[in-house]
């Protein structure tokens, strides 16, 4: 099904329109398997209200407008009090308007928001009777939902029993984690099913399914919690007084999961303001929740401002939903390619019909390795769900797999490396070229003598594709014997420009140890984790003598990095021995090799700790630059401001979390600023923190 019109041109299109959202919805609903990404159900059921408008004596009864799950759902099990939808706002304008206009119907300002993040799962009502679950029930068309009890004891945060004996409803959304839903898929595609879509379609499926041969986790979230018909007067009656935010407190005191847990939890606002900025600090911190959100939930948090404002049929007035651009979109997958890295890794990535997500158009997406297409089920020609979100490269959630049509063809693996032909190495997820880095040695070439390793100017991918092609280099190593006579030899090499790359080349060899290893590509360790490594070892020969139970006392190497580090590193000892020979350095200047109890002392800590104990006015803390610099760290490289953090003792890092503890903003300073006024860490512009590492600068 391609993606419907949102303009309707006459009667009979409107009839399409409705038929097909009815359907997209039912199938929605029902089993998480609609034709329709969200953005494009939403362009159709505005579409449909457009043409409504104009022509409201046409209105087909089965019409989406209007009604809770577009009309196309139904249940037997009848609520107590009605579980609606929300309407929805889409800028601070429209929210502003709305926040007037619900004023203007209670006669006040309204007293409190609560706000909280629109968790993009499905809603259910779960019943407790004297502190025990009894009941799940879907929303259904909102008067009446479906018994879903069989789903008890698959949701976690939401316990079986109480804390207290109470009879209550608990009312929350049920969704999947990303981690629950790629568990979900992997044990389905592994039972012959086959994959869910995205978290949320995984999430309606597995609610619903009854008897299957296995059971996956998913997670649930309290917003709601209210009296049932056999609820004690008293507390019946303290429920329907509490406020909003008072009841989320009460919940979690029962047990009841809630986004108190999470980085972003309900909070409430005394303004509109100061939910506008809460939307924005929610907004920042999305691509990073591990749930789907797909908005912000903004209600008046008092029972009296929620009993004057009152609801109508398909949604209250006394809460909105301010929705946020849409991460997700259904496109093509059209080919796989196969592209080798510096390191040799062959790594693939999938061609997309081109879509736009949240302003971007998107081609590309990627795919890690073989096994993710061999887990996620993938086939050329699928229809897949594709996720972008923040900065982060767009990945393919998975296929949609109930629109496949059986024209799909099975992606095929290259049997020899793509760029040279040879052998492939299949031990590890990431595949790799036999010939490892040497089969883009160019490339390796010049990685190596980028900036940021050895920082030999004039030695570019083109010099260093003239030097392998005539057959003067044939490892980094190499560089460091090249003579005189044999630059000259090249084309456009004259005295000068000669002299100038001998010079470069000679000083590279006085480079610390840090750089030494960067510019030998390891796999698993950039620049800082370079800088890590040669600062806890301080001599190559320390590095080499580690084993993988070494390797871990480095800060970020963790049992996964540790083995292949050590190994990829015993792979290139003659490399290394070669380097030596030619006299680059190999010692990382200020630091000492740890003492050879700390390996052995049992004590996991001691080693990293000894690296960070050696003091400076950083120590102890993690800091992320972010923004241009000024001042005297104006000419510093992204680069060269992490080595200086780190010889100020600190931990320099590219993302901020709750473990940052120092952000250097400046100008031009974006989304990182953002997120550390949220988590309220410490900020400094430039200047300040040159200031505070004034000796370690220059
Ligand atoms: N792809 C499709 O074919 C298709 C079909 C139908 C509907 N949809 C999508 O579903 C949405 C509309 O459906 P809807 O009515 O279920 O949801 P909604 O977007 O109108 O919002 C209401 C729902 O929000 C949820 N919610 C999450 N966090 C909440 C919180 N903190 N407080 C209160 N409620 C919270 C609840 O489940 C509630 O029922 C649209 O975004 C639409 O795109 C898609
Ligand atoms: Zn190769």
């Amino acid at each position: 099904m391609t993606t419907p019109a949102a303009v309707i041109v006459d009667a009979a299109a409107y009839a399409r329109a409705v038929e097909d959202a009815v359907k997209a919805s039912a199938a929605y609903y029902a089993g998480g398997t609609s034709a329709l990404d969200d953005d494009a159900y939403d362009r159709l059921v505005r579409g449909i209200a457009a043409w409504e408008a104009q022509h409201p004596g046409q209105v087909l009864p089965d019409s989406p407008t209007g009604k809770v799950a577009g009309g196309a759902v139904e249940g037997d099990v009848p609520h107590t009090v009605a579980m609606l939808s929300l309407d929805n706002v889409f800028s601070p304008e429209e929210f502003t308007a709305w926040s007037a206009s619900l004023a203007r119907r209670i006669g006040h300002d309204v007293e409190r928001f609560s706000v909280e993040p629109k968790l993009d799962g499905l809603a259910i009502a779960a019943r407790y009777t004297h502190g025990r679950l009894t009941r799940l029930i879907t929303r259904g068309d909102g008067t009446a939902g479906e018994d879903v009890s069989h789903a008890i004891g698959t949701i976690e945060g939401l316990p079986n029993e109480l804390a207290e004996p109470v009879t209550v409803e608990v009312r929350g959304e049920v969704l999947m984690t990303t981690a629950q839903f790629e568990h979900a898929n992997e044990v389905r595609t592994a039972h012959g099913g086959q994959p869910f879509a995205n978290p949320r379609n995984a999430a309606a499926g597995t609610l619903r399914a009854k008897d299957r041969a296995y059971t996956v986790p998913m997670t649930f979230f309290g917003y709601g919690l209210l009296p049932l018909a056999d609820t004690e007067a008293g507390p019946a009656g303290r429920l329907g007084e509490a406020a909003h935010s008072d009841l989320m407190i009460q919940a979690a005191a029962y047990g009841v999961n809630t986004t108190a847990t999470t980085a972003v939890p309900g909070i409430t606002a005394g303004t509109a303001e100061r939910v506008l900025a809460r939307v924005k600090e929610i907004a920042a911190l999305r691509a990073d929740l591990p749930f789907g959100i797909d908005g912000i939930v903004i209600k008046a948090d008092l029972a009296a401002d929620q009993q004057t404002a009152g609801s109508g049929s398909r949604a209250p007035r006394w809460a909105i939903a301010y929705k946020l651009p849409a991460v997700e979109k259904i496109t093509r997958l059209l080919e796989v390619e196969w592209n080798v890295g510096r390191t040799g890794i062959i790594a693939p990535r999938g061609v997309l019909e081109p879509v736009e997500i949240d302003g971007s158009t998107i081609t590309y997406a990627t795919l890690h390795n073989p096994a993710d297409i061999t887990r996620r089920d993938l086939r050329l020609g699928d229809h897949v769900m594709v996720h972008r979100a923040g900065d982060v490269i767009p990945r393919i959630e998975a296929p949609v797999a109930h629109l496949r049509t059986g024209d799909e063809q099975l992606i095929v693996f290259p049997e020899v490396c793509p760029r040279c032909g040879s052998g492939i190495d299949t031990s590890e997820q990431r595949w790799r070229c036999e010939n490892g880095r040497n089969c883009h040695l160019v490339a390796a070439l010049s990685y190596a003598c980028g900036r940021d390793q050895l920082d030999i100017e004039g030695l570019g991918h083109t010099r260093a594709v003239q030097l392998v092609e005539a057959g003067l280099v044939a490892d980094l190593a190499d560089l460091f014997t090249l003579t005189r006579d044999q630059l000259l030899s090249l084309e456009r090499m004259g005295e000068t420009s000669t002299d100038n790359l001998l010079a470069a080349i000679t000083a590279a060899k006085g480079q610390p140890l840090s750089r030494v290893l960067c510019a030998l590509g390891v796999r698993g360790t950039g620049r800082s984790m370079s800088r890590r490594i040669a600062r806890y070892f301080a001599t190559m020969d320390h590095i080499r003598a580690a084993d993988a139970e070494t390797m871990q006392q480095v800060e970020g190497i963790g049992t996964e990095k540790a083995p292949s580090i050590v190994a990829e590193l015993a792979e290139l000892a003659p490399l290394i021995d070669k380097l030596a020979t030619a006299g680059v350095n190999m010692t990382e200047p200020g630091a000492t090799p740890p003492s050879p109890a700390a390996g052995d002392a049992g004590d996991a800590d001691s080693g990293s700790e000894s690296v960070e104990s050696a003091g400076g006015p950083l120590a102890g803390m993690t800091v992320v630059v972010t923004g241009a610099m000024t001042g005297t760290l104006e000419k510093l490289s992204r680069n060269q401001m992490n080595e200086l953090i780190e010889r100020a003792g600190g931990r320099s890092s590219s993302s901020v979390s709750k473990k940052t503890t120092l952000v250097v903003a400046g100008e031009g300073a974006g989304s990182k600023r953002a997120k550390a006024e949220t988590l309220g860490i410490r900020l400094a512009t430039p200047d300040a923190f040159a200031t505070l590492i004034a000796d370690y600068v220059g």
